[in-house]
């Protein structure tokens, strides 16, 4: 996958097709990739298309397990736990974004509560009446 569609990621959810093997034979490699980029970030692991058969959720797929990942079996097609997923990993990358623990996040954090005060010190000055300009007047 091309590193842009890592940058400034939060959070990863890994899905895979309970009739496909393959997909979920895959996981290690997408996960060692993503771990690359994004060393720290909370990720999830998906059993998707349960609807197809409701009898893969007795079985036990063990690669989230041992990435210490939380898992869920998910339908996409009838909703089944998608809603849950979705909040739980949300919730989790929010988190994140407020407490990184990677270095180059906590660097990004930094410079943006930075850009947020600034941006808060103009809007009060322009309420005083002191309209606030950039050297470059942009
Ligand atoms: N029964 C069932 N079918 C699903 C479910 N989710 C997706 N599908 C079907 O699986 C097929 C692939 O779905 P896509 O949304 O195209 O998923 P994708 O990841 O882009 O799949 P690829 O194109 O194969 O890479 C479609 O025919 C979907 O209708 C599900 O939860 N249950």
């Amino acid at each position: 996958m091309h590193p842009s569609y890592y940058h400034k990621a939060h959070a990863c959810i890994m899905v895979f097709d309970v009739q496909r093997k393959i997909t979920y034979k895959n996981l290690s490699s997408w996960y060692k990739e993503l771990r690359e980029f994004r060393p720290e970030i909370p990720c999830c692991v998906v059993a998707n298309k349960i609807d197809a058969d409701m009898k893969v959720t007795q079985r036990s797929f063990t690669f989230g397990k041992k990435q210490g990942l939380p898992f869920y079996f998910v339908s996409a097609a009838d909703g089944t736990n998608v809603v849950k997923m979705f909040r739980e990993t949300i919730q989790r990358a929010v988190d994140y974004k407020q407490n990184p623990g990677d270095f180059m996040d906590e660097v990004m954090q930094e410079l943006e509560n930075f850009d947020l005060e600034k941006k808060e010190d103009n809007s009060e000055a322009e309420e005083d009446g002191l309209k606030v300009e950039s050297p470059e007047g942009v």
